[in-house]
């Protein structure tokens, strides 16, 4: 058994508990599950799904794309392109907006995300690094952050490269020396990359390419990357180091490491104090894991023999940088992923993933939800369903003051609870617990962080059955705990409002309600009633409806002891008036009642 929570604090439902008007959800996202075994495999997607019918979602290109990617888009959404906007233009423009594409230049603030009014759905990063997206804000607004993670890889290492050897031969010195008439061939001697030790700093896509091809220029070549698996570094021959071993030994330090809290500025006096008197570095991975100022420090005392840069803290740098204008340094204007081949492939790849997202299908490339492997998700759909529905019907049968704090979700399975990732389905339980009274869009983007920043605790917990783990679950409990219910029937022996349910046929039913079984198709609306068990009840109940013209899709009876008490469980197409209830709740056998929306 194995229990996960997250959370604390007062979760208050703002509306009154009984719902009469019609629940809505502003976004149509539907979300899958996955297992953290299959998570490990190489192709992972995440589920995201927006319907749009008529009008076509407007994707926002506020950099320039490639235009096979732009075509792409046009095929599927109405496509604005404008650049060079100004922050307030960009705000003003993405209320209009169900998609955005940037590349470096472009800030994703929060002010953006708050400025689109919740039409913001996805934003893709044609490019790797997603430094220039407010992660979070994205998350806390559920809108999905999707990039370009592979197309420009070769141009990154190749131009790392083109950098390293440029720097090395001084060519971008002689060339402009030559060009202002000069002719200075004892001043630009260089040095050879043959047999030097070159440290790769972040051991990723790039970081792997440009290794490979320095082992090819003859370089003995070492790596840091704490995350990186020291197999694939092994298989082509690089040594996984320290990173004070990693620059202390190396006569290159290559950087290729994303810039994240951790590597801000990782580059600084300490680090060049500890780095070999006149190393090298190339930087084509982001200006801020540099301390600018103690480069420019370590170049003037000559630890660092030269360096050369494509990124910066700020871009475009200030006309004075000193680091920019150091004789010692080469620079280019963030030219890694400016290859003709790799602005088309980035312009496919996220147009690609915009598409998908917008249309539902699997986004391979998430950056803020969890991925999902298509046949997973195929698996686990109908529980994804029957978990929303149940959260949705389970907040609908508390009553009081109290408000949800607490929620306990069993999973029974056959499965070893290793192999059922379970996120997924806690998200769909949180949309149906937090939809009805609320009116924050939430999907798998945000699910996590609605529920914590409602104060809702949900803990899990795993139960190993017997049996044949073909079936990825038997059956899924909802309990809320320390709260009363408008319908006593709902609270369980335990003390909590408990509901559970199982696919059947690959539909959701409703199996149990506190401590009744009862057996029904969860759709459309029902009506839960406690009565005393004698014959003509459903008729009683049955004409009411009749008479109202509210159609009746189903009927299941749950009794514990016979002509004592019995649930009754009635799913009607149509919601009755609020006189055909009151009648429903005036015959005398009937206990309780109560109608609630799926
Ligand atoms: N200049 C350009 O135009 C250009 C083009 C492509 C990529 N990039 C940048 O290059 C970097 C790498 O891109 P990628 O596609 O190889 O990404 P990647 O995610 O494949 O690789 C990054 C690697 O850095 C490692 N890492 C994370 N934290 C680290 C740390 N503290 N120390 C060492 N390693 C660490 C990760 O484990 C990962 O292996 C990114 O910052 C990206 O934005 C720049
Ligand atoms: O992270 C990246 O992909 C590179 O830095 C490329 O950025 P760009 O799309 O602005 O060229």
């Amino acid at each position: 058994m194995a229990v996960t929570s997250s959370l604390n604090s007062v979760f208050t439902p703002t509306k009154p508990t009984h719902f009469s008007g019609k629940l809505s959800f502003p976004s149509p996202f539907t979300t899958a599950n996955f297992t953290r075994r299959q998570n490990r495999r190489a192709h992972r997607v995440v589920v995201f799904a927006t319907v749009f019918t008529d009008p076509k979602p407007t994707v926002f290109v506020a950099e320039k794309l490639g235009k096979a990617g732009l075509e792409l888009l046009k095929t599927f959404a109405n496509v604005d392109c404008a650049y060079n906007l100004s922050p307030e233009e960009l705000c003003t423009k993405i209320s209009l907006c169900d998609a955005l594409i940037v590349r470096s230049g472009t800030k994703v603030t929060r002010e953006v995300f708050e400025s689109s009014g919740g039409r913001l759905k996805v934003v893709g990063r044609a490019g790797v690094g997603i430094d220039n997206v407010d992660m979070s804000a994205a998350t806390e607004h559920g809108c999905l952050v999707v990039n370009a993670p592979t197309a420009n890889t070769i141009a990154a290492a190749e131009h790392g490269i083109a950098l390293l050897t440029a720097m090395a031969r001084n060519i971008a010195q002689a060339d402009a020396s030559v060009k202002a008439g000069k002719w200075q061939r004892s001043k630009y001697v260089g040095v050879s990359l043959v047999g030097k030790t070159l440290a790769v700093m972040g051991f990723g896509k790039v970081g792997s390419e440009v290794a490979r091809r320095a082992k090819g220029l003859g370089m003995h070549v070492i790596a840091h990357d704490p995350y990186a698996p020291a197999d694939r570094a092994r298989a082509i021959g690089v040594d996984l180091l320290t990173f004070e071993e990693a620059i202390s030994i190396a006569d290159f330090i290559s950087l290729h490491m994303p810039l994240t809290p951790a590597t801000s500025r990782i580059f600084n006096d300490q680090a060049f104090s500890q780095m070999k008197k006149g190393v090298r570095i190339v930087n084509v991975a982001r200006g801020g894991v540099i301390d600018e100022e103690a480069l420019v420090r370590a170049l003037d005392s000559g630890i660092v023999a030269q360096a050369a840069l494509d990124v910066f803290t700020e871009e475009l740098p200030p006309k004075d940088s000193r680091l920019v204008l150091h004789e010692n340094v080469t620079v280019t204007p963030h030219l890694g992923a400016s290859t003709a081949e790799a602005q088309e492939g980035v312009a496919i790849e996220v147009a690609e993933a915009v598409v998908g997202a917008l249309k539902g299908e699997l986004a391979a490339t998430a950056v803020n939800a969890p991925m999902v492997p298509a046949e997973v998700l195929t698996e686990l759909a109908p529980f994804l369903t029957l978990s929303e529905k149940l959260g949705r019907l389970a907040v609908q049968l508390v009553g009081g003051g109290n408000g949800v704090q607490s929620v306990k979700v069993t999973y029974a399975s056959a499965r070893d609870p290793d192999d059922l990732d379970t996120r997924m389905l806690r998200a769909m339980i949180t949309k149906g617990l937090t939809g009805p009274i609320s009116s924050v869009f939430i999907n798998l983007v945000n699910a996590d962080f609605t529920a914590k920043q409602r104060g809702l605790r949900i803990t899990e917990e795993h139960i190993l059955l017997d049996g044949s783990p073909e079936n990825p679950l038997e059956l899924i409990q909802v309990q809320i705990a320390n709260v009363e219910s408008k319908f006593a029937t709902a609270i369980s022996d335990s003390g909590e409002i408990k509901v559970e349910g199982r696919v059947k046929d690959g539909k959701p039913h409703l199996t149990k309600v506190g401590s009744f079984g009862v057996d029904v198709s969860m759709e459309g609306s029902l009506i839960l009633c406690r009565q005393v068990d004698q014959p003509g009840m459903i008729g009683s109940v049955g004409n009411i409806l009749g008479e109202e013209n509210v159609n009746v899709s189903f009927m299941s009876v749950g009794r514990i002891t016979p002509r004592k008490q019995a649930v009754m469980t009635i799913g009607v197409d149509e919601e009755p008036s609020k006189e055909a209830l009151k009648m429903i709740g005036e015959i005398p056998e009937v206990e309780e009642f109560v109608f609630l929306k799926l």
